[in-house]
């Protein structure tokens, strides 16, 4: 694979003996692998329905590599939110963050969500989690990552940590910072980030790297951890960025993730003295150039604390939205509503005042002509068992494709709203009236 100079001159000085392994790696293919949605699928359901599993990621617990030449992206079960499609380094950071139900994160880089999904699939719906991005554009497939996965617990922002910090300061007990950065370590995989790499001016991310993290750190509570981490190889982008962090910042600590480290020969120590990072190099490891670092806020650090409201709803519900839900069966008891510019949502109840929100909880439906009509995300956030009209569709037939293309079906089944599922799986809503089915599959989503 023909590399830009500037790359191969770096990397010939920083890994020396080992620079030919290294650069012979990028006459290989790279590799590919999807990531289990816990919220939705068994780890046995899904090793029988998913057929072009390779082996285990061995970093990551849902992950799998997946035959080179297999299209996951047009599986029905991806659009039935069972996976995400993910390259194997890249689930690495997550796994170091180790995020817990209950607990209080923020993804802060986090479109177009591959980590976000895998926060949120690990905290189970629990605690709150926050999913920024800076640029706006992106954060339409953060939300629809989100909600295909059945995230309920996020709220979508478009801040930096710097404008966060009114009112999140020392709020945080997580917080991933995965980087804008170079993308070395994606040159075998995306020629793109490679024609790119060549019109960059040298140490281009480094100065947005360190302002990040230095304003990343206020928002951490004394005892929180964050995650740095980027896709890149350099140095300068890692390591050096981290240690001047340190230098500079007396109270905060490295965490050496040991359980990590010895799970698999693949990771590797960090270079420059910083073994407790973990870096994936490609003629190491199964798996694309990665870099994560674990830091940790000592119990000690002082500062001011934020001041986050907690929102009391009043309880209210909406009464279209309680017809639908006595209609399809769907206990909505504990459910607080709020609507918003015609959008009915269930909101986190965290209070973000001041702040860009994009998307705040589940959106529930919309209201049309005194109607309630139920939304895409909660079709997605639902399981058949949830409701108790539904009709499933299997997916040997053509109908799944079908029904996923936006296409009407014919099906028996009970009058009226019924939540869409394949092989068991909630796809999307759809209204039957006389043996028709009115496909109500969002238009955006559909398949081509
Ligand atoms: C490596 S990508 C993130 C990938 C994402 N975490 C995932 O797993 O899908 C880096 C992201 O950082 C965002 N970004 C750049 N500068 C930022 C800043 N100051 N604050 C927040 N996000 C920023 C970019 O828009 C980009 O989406």
């Amino acid at each position: 694979m023909m590399l830009p100079r500037k790359f191969e001159d770096r990397m010939k000085m920083l890994l020396k003996d080992d620079y030919d392994e290294f650069i012979d790696s990028f006459d290989k293919r790279n590799v590919r692998g999807i990531r289990r949605n816990s919220l939705k699928i068994s780890e046995d359901d899904f090793l029988k329905k998913i057929e072009y599993l390779k082996e285990p990621i061995p970093w990551c617990n849902e992950g799998y590599y997946i035959d080179y030449d297999s299209r996951p992206g047009k599986d029905i079960y991806y659009h039935c939110g069972l996976f995400y499609i993910q390259e194997p380094s890249a689930s690495l950071p997550v796994e170091l963050l180790n995020p817990l139900p209950g607990e209080r994160v923020l993804d802060l880089c986090a479109a177009p969500g591959g980590k976000t999904t895998q926060i949120g699939a690990k905290m189970k719906n629990e605690g709150i989690l926050i999913a920024n991005d800076v640029n706006r554009k992106r954060l339409l497939s953060l939300k629809r990552n989100i909600q295909l996965f059945g995230i309920t617990n996020s709220i979508v922002t478009n801040e930096t940590a710097e404008t966060m910090k009114v009112p999140f300061e020392n709020y945080f007990d997580k917080i991933l910072v995965d980087a804008p950065c170079s993308g070395e370590g994606m040159f075998r995989r995306d020629e793109k980030t490679k024609n790119r790499y060549s019109t960059y001016e040298d140490n281009k991310f480094t100065e947005m790297q360190k302002e990040i993290l230095d304003h990343a750190k206020d928002l951490l509570r004394p005892g929180g951890e964050l995650v740095y981490s980027t896709c890149t190889f350099s140095t300068e982008e890692n390591e050096k960025v981290i240690l001047e962090f340190l230098e500079n910042n007396k109270d905060f600590e490295l965490i050496d993730d040991i359980g990590l480290h010895n799970s698999t020969k693949q990771l590797s120590k960090g270079l420059m003295g910083l073994d407790e990072a973990i870096r994936i190099w490609p003629h190491v490891a199964n798996g694309e150039g990665h870099f994560a670092v674990k830091l940790k806020k000592t119990e000690e650090s002082s500062g001011n604390i934020g001041n986050v409201e907690t929102i009391a709803y009043e309880n209210r519900q909406i009464c279209s939205v309680k017809a639908f839900a006595d209609e399809v069966g769907l206990d909505i008891g504990g459910w607080d509503l709020v609507l918003k510019k015609g959008k009915i949502f269930k909101e986190t109840g965290i209070g973000t005042k001041g702040m860009d929100v994009f998307y705040n909880g589940l959106e529930v439906g919309f209201e049309k002509n005194g109607r309630f009509m139920p939304s895409q995300a909660l079709a997605s956030f639902l399981k058949k068992e949830d409701v108790n009209k539904s009709v499933d569709i299997g997916i040997e037939g053509p109908e799944a494709l079908k029904y996923l293309k936006g296409e009407t079906l014919h099906i028996n089944g009970e009058k009226g709203w019924n939540l869409v599922a394949i092989d068991g799986f909630s796809a999307g809503w759809g209204k039957l009236s006389q043996g028709i089915l009115k496909n109500h599959y969002l238009k955006e989503w559909r398949m081509m």
